[in-house]
């Protein structure tokens, strides 16, 4: 992260800050109370399974639904008074768009990127994009993962102070999805801040500097990879004889599998090598696995209710 999204009084900068926020259809509250900050210069992932109120979160964010209650400051400013001049500084993917099909696509990034009124090279954006080489196809001769690479180029054209990418890489192929990655890093690397949702926890994991898990409109997670990830346990397991009495507690079932779930595995395992090896026991199978944002994932939905420390 840029050393200048640090305040000189050591606080992070905020390119969102949202406390309160309360979201209504009718009488069904999709966004309950959402405190929500997003840090300048980070890549934040906005998580939670279908329903969860990212969605409508993220389109009051934008401004494009008034809310029912709390304050929404983007970039500085409230989104309430200020949208047009907060939502110029930004740049918004949304699930789908809709295209010219009879346009090049260079001539989309730079008839639609210009609407942001920002300046910027459209080749610039297909090379970011990786689609210089698609550069004079015709839009509607596109393969979905090509026009999902379009939606990101003309979302950062005129490279935008804070990015907004909804699901960003549903439906793309492996080879797909890195390239959009690629882009994406190199954005948030050039200072902007970037926030999105996705379904693809790996992802997630892999370029978030920060998550949030969202369940029934409600942040039950909050923090870097790593802290969320170090809020759950690492597991070891493997078999053995069932008669077996275990130096650490474990989880030992009739069939010979073990499970121990631990906050510090090398500890753990350590200790559970040298018994073995001074009883010649043998540990068949033996796995060590870190907590995977899956699982918080799975564990927040299964709890039902927002619990979880934020
Ligand atoms: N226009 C609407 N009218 C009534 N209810 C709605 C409307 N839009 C969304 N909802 C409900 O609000 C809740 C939150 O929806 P939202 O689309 O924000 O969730 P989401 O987390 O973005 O889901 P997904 O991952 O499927 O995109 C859901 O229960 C949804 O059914």
């Amino acid at each position: 992260m840029a050393t200048s999204s640090i305040t000189e009084h050591g606080e992070h900068r905020l390119a969102i800050d949202v406390q309160g926020l309360t979201c209504r259809y009718d009488d069904f509250v999709a966004v309950d109370g959402l405190d929500l900050t997003v840090r300048e210069g980070e890549l934040f992932a906005l998580l939670g399974t279908n329903g969860a109120g990212k969605t409508t979160a993220l389109e009051t964010i934008q401004g494009l639904r008034q809310p029912d209650g709390g304050a929404v400051m983007v970039l500085g400013l409230d989104i309430a008074a200020d949208r047009a001049a907060a939502m110029s500084r930004c740049g918004v993917m949304l699930q789908e768009t809709g295209y010219a099909d009879e346009l090049t696509v260079r001539e989309t990034v730079g008839l639609l990127g210009a609407l942001s009124g920002r300046d910027d090279d459209p080749d610039r954006l297909l090379d970011l994009a990786g689609l210089v080489g698609r550069r004079d196809v015709r839009v509607g001769q596109l393969s979905g993962g090509e026009r999902r690479r379009l939606d990101f180029a003309v979302a950062a054209y005129g490279s935008p102070k804070l990015l907004f990418l909804d699901e960003p890489t549903t439906a793309l192929d492996p080879a797909a999805r890195g390239a959009l990655w690629a882009g994406v890093q190199l954005m948030r690397d050039a200072g902007t801040t970037i926030v999105l949702t996705t379904h693809y926890l790996e992802e997630a994991e892999r370029y978030a500097d920060r998550v949030a898990v969202m369940s029934q409109g409600r942040i039950v997670q909050q923090g870097t990879v790593a802290e969320v990830l170090g809020r759950r346990p690492s597991r070891i397991t493997f078999r053995a004889d069932p008669s077996t009495v275990l130096p650490v507690a474990a989880v030992a079932e009739p069939d010979g599998s073990v499970e121990i779930d631990t906050f510090d595995p090398q500890t753990d395992l350590l200790a559970l090598l040298t018994w073995a090896s001074r009883t010649r026991t043998p540990l068949e199978q033996l796995e060590v696995s870190g907590a995977r944002l899956e699982e918080i994932f799975l564990d927040t939905e299964r709890a039902g209710a927002p619990t979880a420390a934020v």
